[in-house]
């Protein structure tokens, strides 16, 4: 079993052994925040004829022709959205139109009914309708054309795309299948919130946060539950659960009630790394078990496994979706000196701060024990420091991610 091994390389090797995504078939009123296995393409154009884009009158306009300025114009018919016109416009006739239906053949533009006069003799356009430069037309196609790649596979559906998948016309999508997570938390002092906890025990808090994160990343997830340190307990827990993956919660390290491992040994555990060198998070690792279900172990300090399931987990499930890469690194510099760093590569939390000049600046907390779900709680970013990285002054550049927050 390797141990201790560089975080990049943890991060592939999650991405690598994710399952390959299956294509599943969504409604699109069902189909917010799935990812596409499949491009929305365009098969008509958007809008899909010349459309008025004003209340008015449709007109042959010319404005090169200044006899025609100050004489009316017959009134041919109308174009309501949904209820074209069918004739052609000739000159000196206009057809009334609202905003959003097709432009009748032969007009050239639309005069906004606030610069038209309607009398018994006919319409009469005022100076500002001929003199305004706009068409008041969009075309044909403005919007998209068909043929057009409107979304891509491997997007994630939102609000905006989902409008545009409609305005495509599309009423079902190819999307991924969400990877099926299960969840358990190990440890005796574990009890759920809202129970009544002995002095040496503490509200379970883990699980919320890695429900979360995987529901907010694309996945299915539920949570089997808390589970004492006991082998056949946690054996138990495990053998059925319907999962492509299981993440365990605490009772990675090497105590005498860190069982994890050994429980699922009973399950044909194959580990395939045993730790990463990472700080917080020292104790992640994975392997699969027989019947082919993955395991990740994270270590139960919260701010390590909220660390580790954005480095590691995130990966597995984008990838598990056919989304491409893992959070992109960015730069920003320092608000603060920073220490050199250990042999370990370090996480830092941290915020975005204003520095003097206004400027944004990256602000580690100054306590990182890896326990603080506090400091968890009020941070925007994840502040990278290699092994062995020197000290840095403020103002010099540091690499982070964007954390996922509301
Ligand atoms: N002798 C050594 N001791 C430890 C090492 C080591 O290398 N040698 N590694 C340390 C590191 S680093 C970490 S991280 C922790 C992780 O240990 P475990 O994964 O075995 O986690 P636990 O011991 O079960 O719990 C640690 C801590 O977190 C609390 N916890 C656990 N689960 C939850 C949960 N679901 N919700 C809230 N809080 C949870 C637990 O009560 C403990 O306080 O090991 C170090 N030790
Ligand atoms: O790696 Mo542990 O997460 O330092 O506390």
């Amino acid at each position: 079993m390797r141990r201790g091994i560089p975080v990049d390389e943890a991060v592939a090797f999650m991405r690598q052994t994710a399952p390959a995504p299956q294509t599943r078939k969504a409604a699109l009123s069902k189909a917010l925040g799935r990812v596409l296995t499949e491009p929305v393409i365009a098969t008509r154009d958007q809008p899909p004829f010349d459309a008025s884009a004003m209340d008015g009158y449709a007109i042959c306009k010319s404005l090169t022709d200044p006899v025609a300025q100050g004489s009316p114009l017959r009134l041919i018919g109308e174009s309501a959205a949904g209820r074209r016109f069918e004739g052609r416009i000739e000159w000196g006739e206009c057809v009334r139109i609202y905003t959003g239906a097709p432009v009748p053949d032969g007009a050239r533009a639309v005069v906004i009914q606030e610069n038209v006069r309607v009398t018994e003799m006919g319409v009469f356009i005022e100076p500002d309708g001929w003199n305004d430069p706009k068409t008041h037309i969009r075309p044909r196609g403005q919007d998209f054309k068909a043929g057009h790649e409107l979304l891509s596979a491997g997007v994630r559906l939102d609000a905006w795309r989902l409008s545009l998948a409609a305005a495509a016309g599309q009423k079902m999508l190819k999307v991924a299948r969400r990877p099926r997570i299960c969840i358990l938390s190990t440890g005796d002092e574990l009890v759920a919130p809202g129970s009544e906890p002995r002095d040496d025990q503490i509200f379970e808090s883990g699980s919320f946060a890695l429900l979360a994160m995987c529901r907010q990343w694309g996945a299915k997830a539920s949570f089997i539950g808390v589970e004492s340190d006991d082998l056949d307990g946690i054996h138990d827990a495990l053998k059925d659960s319907e999962a492509d993956l299981i993440v365990t919660i605490g009772g990675a390290s090497v105590g005498d009630y860190d069982l994890v491992k050994p429980a699922l040994e009973r399950l044909g555990l194959r580990i395939d790394f045993g730790s990463v060198n990472i700080r917080p998070g020292k104790p992640t690792w994975t392997g699969l078990l027989t019947d082919g279900r993955r395991v990740l172990g994270l270590p139960g300090n919260p701010a390590s496994s909220m660390v580790c399931a954005q480095l590691f987990l995130k990966p597995w499930i984008k990838a598990a979706l056919g989304q491409g890469g893992r959070d992109t690194l960015l730069s920003l510099p320092a608000a603060v000196d920073i220490a050199a760093n250990g042999p370990r590569e370090t996480w830092l939390r941290g915020r975005i701060v204003p520095d003097d000049k206004g400027c944004p600046a990256l602000r580690p907390f100054a306590d990182q024990d890896s326990s603080l779900i506090a400091v968890f709680a009020q941070s925007d970013v994840l502040i990278r420091r290699l092994p062995h990285a020197p000290a840095i002054h403020a103002g010099d550049l540091l690499s982070y991610v964007a954390l996922d927050r509301y």
